[in-house]
């Protein structure tokens, strides 16, 4: 074990050297918290890699990509498709001044090819006039011009700036101080979509019940959205179906339709209840998770190959051999084998537990009982295992916090 002080005197090197495993195979966690020294306690080294994992995009890429493949979906007919778009933009109320013109400048500014969508969204956020504080009076002239009902849509048009993909440079701060400045409702996406939508004008009966219903009836994942767009579509009073569908059907057709890319885009929206209104937390809440995948996949199942190989790191050897893996019945290993497998068909990663935290029947159990879950629930329990795991591989390295036991309990 070594002092707080010698952690934090490490070098770059000498740090990656003894913490490059904390996080399974994850140097980069590592290399990632480095710079946070110097570090008070484990609590404090645990926090700075807790909050990077949570950091974690969705691909490698990052976020730019469900936008990109959104805007890159969109059909080219020597015009494009910004007509239709517009329609839809057209559709909102009109008060003179109005926003459409600073939307219609981000359309008309798509490039046509591969490398588009993510300059088109800079160039859509740098056409926005800069005053100071820049961006805030359009975006609230626009804002104004939504009809008001009591908590207004401003929540709606948070999220959706909140799904923008981030590029360190970008026009973040203005944007950002524009978000910052909104109310935060945790009810998020679907009622926010709906406030957005409801915000529409309307005369007559209007589309409220049918379009929750349609964000409702959205299945989680890729096989969603071709009916219940069409129900969605279909349920619309005639006005709002005229320039949703026209914006709908430019999308490409490929036998499948638009699906793929009216999910991608629903995706791209961010996902956090628990959101909080700093700016970093926002931006950081709104990455999609496919880094987060990443950090699952890079650890041994439990009792899998690897461990039969012995090539087990050797921590992860010790906690396996902790929780009783090392002891299986042939049967209980069939049983780890299949149950191991079926997890990374059904969420494409393994599944992880903290092993120093279970014994071979809770993992067995606790396995079957995962099972059960959708994707998104895994990835945060996934995660939130590995966090644990990366707890206790610290208190090895550097012991435990004062007046703090050593396990991982919150
Ligand atoms: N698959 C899995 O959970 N592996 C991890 N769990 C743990 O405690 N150590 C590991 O390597």
């Amino acid at each position: 074990m070594i002092t707080m002080a010698d952690v934090n005197q490490m070098d770059f090197e000498q740090f990656i050297e003894r913490f490059g495993n904390v996080v399974e195979h994850c140097p980069l966690a590592a290399g990632a918290i480095w710079a946070s020294r110097p570090f008070s306690d484990v609590n404090d080294i645990h926090e700075c890699v807790s909050t990077f994992l949570d950091s974690l995009p969705y691909h490698g890429e990052r976020s730019t990509s469900c936008v990109s493949t959104f805007l890159d979906s969109l059909p080219y007919h020597g015009e494009r498709s910004t007509s239709c778009v517009s329609t839809f933009l057209d559709s909102l109320p009109y008060h003179g001044e109005r926003s459409t013109p600073c939307v219609s400048t981000f359309l008309d500014s798509l490039p046509y090819h591969g490398e588009r969508s993510t300059s088109c969204v800079s160039t859509f956020l740098d056409s926005l006039p800069y005053h100071g504080e820049r961006s805030t009076s359009c975006v609230s002239t626009f804002l104004d011009s939504l009809p008001y009902h009591g908590e207004r849509s401003t929540s709606c048009v948070s999220t959706f700036l909140d799904s923008l993909p981030y590029h360190g440079e970008r026009s973040t701060s203005c944007v950002s101080t524009f978000l910052d400045s909104l109310p935060y409702h945790g009810e998020r996406i679907t009622s926010c979509v709906s406030t957005f939508l409801d915000s529409l004008p309307y005369h007559g009966e209007r589309s409220t019940s049918c379009v929750s219903t349609f964000l409702d009836s959205l299945p989680y994942h890729g096989e969603r959205s071709t009916s219940c767009v069409s129900t969605f579509l279909d349920s619309l009073p005639t006005r709002i179906t005229s320039c949703v569908s026209t914006f709908l059907d430019s999308l490409p057709y490929h036998g499948e339709r638009s699906t793929s890319c009216v999910s991608t885009f629903l995706d791209s929206l961010p996902y956090h209840g628990e959101r909080s209104t700093s700016c970093v937390s926002t931006f950081l809440d709104s990455l999609p998770y496919h880094g987060r995948q990443a950090v699952l996949r890079v650890h041994p199942d439990l009792a899998g190959r690897v461990a039969q190989q012995g090539t087990l790191t050797s921590e992860s050897a010790g906690e396996q051999r902790s929780a009783g893996l090392t002891e299986l019945t042939e049967e209980e290993r069939q049983q780890l084998t299949d149950q191991n497998q079926r997890y990374k068909a059904k969420f494409g990663f393994p599944f992880v537990v903290c092993a120093r935290q279970n014994k071979k029947a809770a993992i067995l159990s606790g396995l079957e009982e995962r099972l059960r879950n959708d994707e998104d629930d895994e990835l945060r329990t996934g995660l939130e295992e590995v966090k644990k795991i990366t707890y206790l591989r610290l208190v090895d390295i550097v012991g435990p916090a004062e007046g703090r036991p050593e396990t991982a309990e919150d």
